[in-house]
This record gives structure tokens, C-alpha cells and sequence, in this order.
């Protein structure tokens, strides 16, 4: 097994401008590496270029300039192996609405060069839950139907590395909880998970490992728990006896804001600021401590604080999306 699934170096890519439009230089110099065996997660704002370089990955998009290792093999001097290691589950829900699930994977199979006899159409279709509907018309499937049955055409030629962009984008709360599951289970099973996410949540859940792409440069890419301890911020949510407004002299650096519930919460540098002090600021301004709770910090707060941008929140479609 390789140490990486995929590594990325100098990765460039440069979309020609039509109409008069100029050059769009989508992804700058990409370096990436992601471990075999991990749950990485590809996050970044609309337009950062995470599509480009998912679909750089699977082939489906010329690069401009730079290498790509799929599990250890260069796409330009083993292009049959490096496409035989990766599967992708795309964004968009387009199958062939006249092929029947079981057909779509025979036919999938297929154009992978899997031998009959090792084809596992029968238990793949089993384990994303859709053998009952194996013969009816892919046009007859609902959408959470259409999302597994794309998920089964990528794992058909049983890839080492599974990328799924935005998996859950517009997917009800009961099938991402069995998408997950799933993936789960394929990652213990030792394949490696690459995702593409706008709901950060599901990142912080899913993922062991995340790069943040912004403007075509990576701006961070570590693990997870890493990437949370950066935040050096820390929230003290204090619950008053009685209702309060923000008190007066709080040490320097320190940040109150009220919150609809009535409680107060009080934003610090953990390097410079220590919450015995916070407290005994918030005692001495004449408030009757009843309750307090500590709050970290999320993959929100770093998203937003290294590329200034905020995503819509979660069940609303991200900006510039029809889904
Ligand atoms: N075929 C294309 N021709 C020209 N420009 C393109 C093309 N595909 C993408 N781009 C541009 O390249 C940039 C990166 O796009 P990309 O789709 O990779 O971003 P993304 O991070 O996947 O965004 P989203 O979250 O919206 O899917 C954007 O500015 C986009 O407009």
C-alpha cells in the first residue's frame, strides 16, 4: 500500500475564456498529499476549484501543468492503473433514465475491462440497498435511489480511492445518515474517502483529514482536530441569575455579546487570557453566576477566518447552485 492515495504536485489548470471572457486560471499550483487509508475532506467556497481538481483526479479534465499519483501511479506514464484506482461519485444526478440499475453496472463494469466473473454486481447492489429495485427503469428511481445507484457505478471496478462531491447536496437527513454509514464502512474496509462538502458539519463528523482550497491555492490541510486547535479562540457561555446587560470593564481582548436566550457569551485568546480571569471580570461588574458551559471552536470558525467567506447554512443551496 502506498502512504498516499493520491499526491498532487505543481497541479495547474488554466480554463480558456470564451466569448471574449479571459482566462481563468481555476487551480494555481496545487500540492497535496492524502494519506491512504484516510476520510480527507475538500472544502472551500463556491468557485475555489475543488470540482476542477476531483475531476483532474478521475480524468475527466485535462490539467494544464503538474503530476498526479493515484495510488502510486502517474496518470501520464500509467494512465490504465492510476483510472482503475479511483471511482468518482459526481455532483450531478444524471444516469441513463432507460437502463435498469443492474444493467447500468454490467455496462459500467464493462467499460472498466472487469471480468465477468468477477464482477459483484449483485452484492453491491445488496449493500447500497437498491437489489429490490435491480430491474425496474433507473427513470422510476427517486433521487436518494439515483444518488445510491451512483455510488454503486463507482465502486464497480473496486477502487482503492472513492471521491464523492457533494454527496448529501440536496439529500434528505435519513439517506445521509445511510450514505455515511456506508462510507464508513468502506473506509474501515480499507478503501480511502475523498469528499467534497458545504456543510461543515459533516466534514468535522466524517473527516479525519481536511484541506481548505481558496482561489486555486490550498490555504490549510491537516488533520482535523490540528486544524480546530489553530483557533486559539475560546467561548465562555455564562447563564446570569438574573437577566444582565453586557457588563462594563471587561479585561482588554475580551468580546461579550448577549444571545437571545438571555445568557452571555465571552470570546478570548486562550494564549492570553485565562477564564478564572474572565469570570472574576464578569463577577466584579455585579453579576450572579448560575451556570456556566465552555464552547470550542468549529470548522466553521476556520473556514471563515482563512477564507473570509461563510457558507449558507445547512439545507439551503450554496450560492451559484441550482441544487
Ligand atoms: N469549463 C470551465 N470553463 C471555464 N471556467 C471554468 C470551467 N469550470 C470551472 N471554471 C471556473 O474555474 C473556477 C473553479 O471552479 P470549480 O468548479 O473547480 O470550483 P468549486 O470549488 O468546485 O466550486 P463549487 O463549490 O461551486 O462547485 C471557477 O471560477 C469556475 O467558474
Amino acid at each position: 500500500m502506498p502512504q498516499n492515495a493520491i499526491e498532487l504536485r505543481g497541479l495547474r489548470k488554466v480554463y480558456p475564456g470564451t466569448g471574449g471572457a479571459p482566462d481563468k486560471e481555476a487551480l494555481k499550483s496545487l500540492d497535496l498529499d492524502i494519506p491512504a487509508g484516510s476520510v480527507f475532506g475538500l472544502l472551500g467556497p463556491n468557485g475555489a476549484g475543488k470540482s476542477t481538481t476531483i475531476n483532474i483526479m478521475a480524468g475527466l479534465v485535462r490539467k494544464s501543468a503538474g503530476t498526479v499519483k493515484i495510488w502510486g501511479f502517474d496518470q501520464d506514464v500509467n494512465p490504465r492503473q492510476s483510472r482503475a484506482a479511483i471511482g468518482v461519485v459526481p455532483q450531478e444526478l444524471n444516469i441513463d433514465p432507460f437502463f435498469s440499475p443492474r444493467a447500468a453496472l454490467e455496462l459500467q463494469a464493462g467499460l472498466y475491462g472487469v471480468p465477468a466473473r468477477e464482477r459483484r454486481t449483485e452484492s453491491i447492489l445488496t449493500s447500497v440497498g437498491l437489489l429490490d429495485k435491480a430491474d425496474s427503469y433507473a427513470r422510476t428511481l427517486s433521487g436518494g435511489m439515483r444518488r445510491r445507484l451512483l455510488v454503486a457505478k463507482a465502486l464497480v471496478h473496486a477502487p482503492q480511492v472513492l471521491v464523492l462531491d457533494e454527496p448529501t447536496a440536496g439529500v434528505d437527513i435519513e439517506l445521509r445518515q445511510m450514505l455515511w454509514d456506508y462510507v464508513r464502512e468502506l473506509n474501515a474496509a480499507g478503501t480511502t474517502i475523498i469528499l467534497t462538502t458545504h456543510y461543515l458539519e459533516e466534514a468535522e463528523q466524517m473527516c479525519d483529514r481536511i484541506g481548505i482550497i481558496a482561489d486555486g491555492a490550498l490555504v490549510a490541510c491537516e488533520e482535523k482536530s490540528a486544524l480546530i486547535g489553530r483557533m486559539d479562540t475560546k467561548t465562555l457561555v455564562i447563564t446570569p441569575e438574573r437577566p444582565t446587560a453586557l457588563p462594563e470593564g471587561l479585561p482588554e481582548g475580551v468580546r461579550a455579546a448577549l444571545r437571545p436566550d438571555g445568557s452571555l457569551a465571552l470570546s478570548y485568546a486562550r494564549a492570553k487570557m485565562s477564564a478564572g480571569r474572565v469570570l472574576d471580570a464578569v463577577r466584579a461588574a455585579g453579576i450572579s453566576i448560575a451556570d456556566v458551559a465552555s464552547e470550542e471552536p468549529h470548522l466553521e470558525d476556520i473556514f471563515v477566518a482563512l477564507t473570509s467567506t461563510k457558507l449558507p447554512p445547512e439545507g439551503e443551496a450554496p450560492l451559484g447552485k441550482a441544487s
